[in-house]
């Protein structure tokens, strides 16, 4: 992979995408350069991981082969309306924004563009992100398959029909934020209960890494394997009867609509 991927915004996701890419050594770190309106953050990811950084977003659209729109969703129409008079149908567009579709992007363009709609996941810093993409009717087959590949550097990717997306913000791209809530609960509780903070994170953490590897490994769902850890009369299952009349799995999944829900009809 030989093309210039160039990005423009390098706040939590840009940078975690950023970072994963070079440290997966997948990416040559000459091919890879940066923008973003806040010189801190793009001198701090150069020294780190030794890529380029570009003085505008034109300049990020003019040398490179891949574009990828880091910035918020509310701002993406003020960098479409710098960058389109460079864009052409040799480069690809790659969206990160909830909420912003594949049509609303092609207005904003106002011409034929290649566009690649993802949603990675914060985790791609440390090479476990999971990402889903989807294509609009100019991008072909092959430069979905390039994107999948450059995503798949910091995890795992997977195509979706567009329509899907909002669920998928749900299950992958905003969930990071509710797994590191439970690890901090989880945590809390170690420590209500006498352990060392440092101790109780790791402990945590562990636990969450070894049950979702289980999930993944053992192909049980994962009610059997709840209930392998539920001993009759034993200690799990006081907790788990206590989360479930504190409507633990009712709390996410409601949360979790929410989540959808304002992916499908923000601005
Ligand atoms: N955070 C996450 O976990 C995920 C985020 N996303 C998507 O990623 C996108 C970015 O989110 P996130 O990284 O969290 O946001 P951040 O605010 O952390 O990063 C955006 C960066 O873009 C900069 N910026 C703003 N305007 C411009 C501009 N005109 N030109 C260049 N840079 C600019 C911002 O600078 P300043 O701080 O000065 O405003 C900031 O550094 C969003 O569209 C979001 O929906 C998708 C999946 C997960
Ligand atoms: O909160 C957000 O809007 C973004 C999209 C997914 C994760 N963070």
């Amino acid at each position: 992979m030989c093309k210039k991927i160039g990005f423009i915004g390098c706040g939590n996701m840009g940078s975690a995408m950023v970072g994963g890419m070079i440290k997966s050594g997948n990416i040559d770190k000459n091919n890879v350069i940066i923008f973003d309106r806040s010189t801190e953050k793009t001198s701090s990811l150069k020294e780190r991981y030794g890529i380029n950084v570009g003085k505008s977003s034109v300049d990020i659209a003019s040398a490179s082969d891949i574009i990828i729109l880091s910035v918020k969703p509310n701002i993406y129409k003020d960098v479409i309306e710098e960058i389109k008079g460079i864009i052409d149908e040799n480069k690809i567009i790659v969206t990160i924004a909830a909420g912003q579709k594949i049509t609303d992007v092609e207005k904003m363009f106002k011409k034929p563009v290649k566009i690649i709609r993802t949603m990675p996941n914060t985790p791609a810093l440390v090479g476990e992100g999971m990402s889903a993409l989807c294509k609009n009717q100019l991008a072909t087959e092959q430069d979905l398959e390039e994107i999948k590949e450059i995503f798949e550097c910091f995890g795992e990717a997977e195509v979706i029909k567009e329509d899907l997306i909002d669920a998928f913000i749900a299950v992958s791209g905003s969930s990071p934020a509710y797994v590191f809530m439970f690890i901090e609960a989880l945590a809390d509780g170690a420590v209500l209960e006498g352990m060392p903070r440092d101790k109780a994170y790791k402990m945590a953490c562990q636990a969450v890494l070894g049950s979702a590897k289980m999930v993944m490994e053992s192909n049980e769902h994962p009610a059997k394997l709840r209930d392998n850890v539920c001993s009759p009369g034993g200690t799990t299952i006081e907790a788990v009867a206590e989360l479930e009349s504190k409507g633990f799995k009712s709390a996410v999944i409601s949360a979790m609509r929410k989540c959808a829900h304002k992916s499908r009809y923000m601005k």
